[in-house]
């Protein structure tokens, strides 16, 4: 087997999955991510009310492998079974909707699974990676400062579909694919109150007008932010209308959207946040696992490469790993 490591872009749930399994089969790997830490968008921020899950809000694991890795992450302590008091709008009206679905999500915050997986990881952070150039045998990469990084052996792209494939035109067929997976954005806002809001829902599946979903960050497992902290997202359409807003403005209309749903009164907040994610979600779920030209060692995972979810990011790198190492076993 080479020496020579495979450069992963993007540190986020999928890269670390194909991180992890490569280095379980004894190949060196080396990870770039843009940001200053792991978790894309399964991160937490750190904000002056504490660490908030302003991205995936839990994750469900339906696929065998991906549950034993979800057990193995909880005996390890990074992630806890989150039992939410569930509510749905239907009709106009907020009712409870509980069901039997077990839902996770990291402790203390979410970005403890993807701390846990990066490890002693090599990694560069803080590094957005614009190029990536095959000479006779290896791989090179270049960074938006022009630094150069390399030799690597295989090269696995890492990042949302619409970034993916400006990295990926040293294999058009791939280039070609990502260019056609659309991503949806999504707003996403957290308001702090001082005092408990006085209602017995953790999370809500909305899906009407700008309000997607929201949940209470108290109620998930492992948190202790000093303030009654609640997370909303924009659905994808209102997202998409008001792109160019000012957090400002989205802050005000979720907020307000937020206050019409309740069913309890709702304090001035003591605290507010707005993060636009880009590329939120795959407008179409694609189930290719992963995309791979093996003979070049130029591979593509990702949530866009199968259900737009954080249980298909993760089986998606695994995917990428699996193709890499039975390529070099031929
Ligand atoms: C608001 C929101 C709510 C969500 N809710 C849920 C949910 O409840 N349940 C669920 O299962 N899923 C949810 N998701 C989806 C889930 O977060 C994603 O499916 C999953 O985290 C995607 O992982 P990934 O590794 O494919 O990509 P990402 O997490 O996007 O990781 C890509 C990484 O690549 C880095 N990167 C990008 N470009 C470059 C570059 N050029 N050079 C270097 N680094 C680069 C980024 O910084 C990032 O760290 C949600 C997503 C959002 C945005
Ligand atoms: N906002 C974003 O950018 C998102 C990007 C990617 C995923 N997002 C949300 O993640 C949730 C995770 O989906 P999944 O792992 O399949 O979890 P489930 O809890 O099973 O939800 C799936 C889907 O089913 C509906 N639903 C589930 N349980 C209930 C319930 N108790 N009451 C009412 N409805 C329920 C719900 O939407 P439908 O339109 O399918 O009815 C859930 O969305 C998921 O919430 C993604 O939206 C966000």
């Amino acid at each position: 087997m080479s020496s020579v490591s495979i450069a992963i872009i993007g540190a986020g749930i999928s890269g670390l999955s194909a991180a992890q399994a490569l280095q379980e089969a004894g190949l060196p790997v080396h990870l770039f991510d843009k940001s200053r830490g792991s978790g894309g968008r399964m991160a937490s921020k750190r904000t002056e009310a504490g660490r908030l899950d302003l991205g995936a809000a839990y994750f469900t694991a339906r696929d065998r492998r991906f549950a034993a890795a979800v057990r193995d992450w909880q005996a390890r302590g990074w992630a806890s079974e989150w039992r939410p008091s569930l509510y749905e709008l239907r009709q106009g009206q907020l009712g409870p909707s509980q069901d039997e679905q077990e839902r996770y999500v990291g402790t203390p915050s979410m970005s403890a699974i993807t701390r846990g997986l990066l490890g002693e990881t090599p990694v560069t952070f803080g590094c957005r990676i614009t190029e990536i150039f095959r000479g006779t045998r290896h791989w090179t990469l270049q960074d938006a400062d022009g630094q150069s990084y390399g030799p690597f052996s295989q090269v696995v792209v890492a990042i949302p579909a619409t970034q993916a494939c400006n990295l990926l035109t040293a294999a058009p067929v791939l280039a070609g694919k990502a260019a056609n997976v659309a991503m949806e954005p999504t707003w996403s806002v957290a308001l702090g109150f001082s005092t408990p809001l006085e209602t017995g829902m953790d999370g809500c599946f909305v899906r009407n007008g700008a309000l997607d979903w929201f949940s209470r960050d108290r109620s998930k497992p492992g948190r202790d932010n000093p303030l009654d902290t609640w997370v909303m997202h924009a659905t994808s359409q209102w997202s998409r209308e008001h792109l160019d807003a000012s957090k400002e403005t989205v802050i005000e209309h979720l907020h307000g959207a937020f206050a019409e749903l309740l069913d309890c009164p709702l304090p001035e907040p003591a605290f507010s946040i707005a993060h636009r994610w880009l590329y939120a979600r795959p407008a179409q779920p694609h189930q290719w696992g992963s995309l791979a030209d093996v003979d070049m060692g130029i591979h593509a995972c990702g949530d866009w490469c199968l259900s737009g979810r954080v249980e298909g990011a993760w089986l998606s790198g695994r995917e990428a790993a699996r193709r890499i190492i039975e390529h070099l076993d031929k």
